[in-house]
């Protein structure tokens, strides 16, 4: 049977974006995990699905799953790639729509130059939204906490963007541990359900420079809610000030943050790369 579906990249972050919609769609974990091998399949570093909502006050349910076939919670970059794929592909003729995620609902809304604004939601600081198991003595929302790698101590902050993120300050970015520390703490025990992990070098109280090690797909070459999550620790450490320009190895984004229990927005650009059809066997179709 065959599966239509668009390829898209918001700052080099890359998605296979899958109408749900028009299409009746039943992945297996080890058919996105093969669809995302960029050898052997299409290669994606989240697969995004476009669904109905059973509420009516919500245009679409999203869902994410990683490279690895994992369903996650949130994705920036991917949010704004939504936008784009259900106006291009007419599934709505909204210029702002709700979408609702594992984790909230998020407003994506189309801008006239191209660009999409997303409203990503209050980010959460508790350990117990992280999930983060903190020491007794660090319990509440702290703006950092001490983490031990293999007896080296890191100064972390912990952001939930709807998904778990771990922020440390480096002074250069291109020599930060990113391959070496990012999955050590990606996968460290104080966080259960893991977490993605962002290094940001602090380049004016206006501009950040930062790489992300995702949570199953490694460093990739943007991420919004680890955008989002840095912009949102810089700031509640007195870092930055509440508009951000955050500059990733794919290009640039503009966070915002009042504080408090504001929403974050989040600006930039979501691309169509290539439209394909794949024929898919067994249990795993599209009608
Ligand atoms: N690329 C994303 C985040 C995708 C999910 C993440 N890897 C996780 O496991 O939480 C973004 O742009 O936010």
């Amino acid at each position: 049977m065959k599966l239509q579906f668009t390829k898209m990249q918001g700052l080099g972050n890359d998605f296979m974006v899958i109408d749900g919609v028009n299409q009746q769609v039943k992945l297996s974990t080890d058919t996105i995990r093969q669809l995302g091998d960029r050898h052997f399949g299409i290669g994606f570093d989240q697969l995004l699905l476009v669904e109905n909502s059973p509420r009516a006050d919500i245009d679409f349910s999203y869902r994410i799953f990683n490279n690895d076939g994992g369903e996650v919670e949130q994705c920036g970059n991917g949010a704004r790639c939504f936008a784009r794929f259900v106006h291009d592909k007419k599934l709505s003729l909204k210029k702002e729509i709700a979408v609702e995620t594992a984790r909230g609902v998020i407003y994506p809304r189309l801008e006239d130059n191209g660009h999409v604004s997303v409203n990503m939601g209050v980010p959460q600081f508790t350990p117990k939204e992280i999930p983060f198991l903190a020491d007794a003595i660090e319990e509440g929302d702290r703006v950092i906490h001490s983490l031990d790698v293999d007896g080296v101590s890191f100064e972390i902050s912990v952001v939930s963007m709807g998904n778990p993120h771990a922020v440390q300050v480096v002074a250069d970015v291109e020599a930060a541990p990113v391959a070496s520390i990012g999955p050590k703490i990606e996968n460290h025990p104080q966080f259960p359900s893991k977490v993605n992990v962002g290094f940001m070098q602090i380049i004016s109280r206006d501009e950040i420079k930062l790489r992300v090690f995702e949570r199953a797909a490694g460093e990739t070459l943007a991420c919004g809610t680890g955008a989002c999550a840095a912009v949102v620790a810089g700031i509640r450490r007195g870092l930055l000030n509440p508009r951000v320009r955050v500059i990733t190895h794919g290009g640039e984004l503009t966070i915002a943050w009042e504080g408090n229990s504001q929403a974050v927005w989040m600006t930039g650009p979501a691309v169509t790369v290539f439209d394909g059809t794949i024929n898919l066997q067994g249990e795993e179709y599209a009608a």
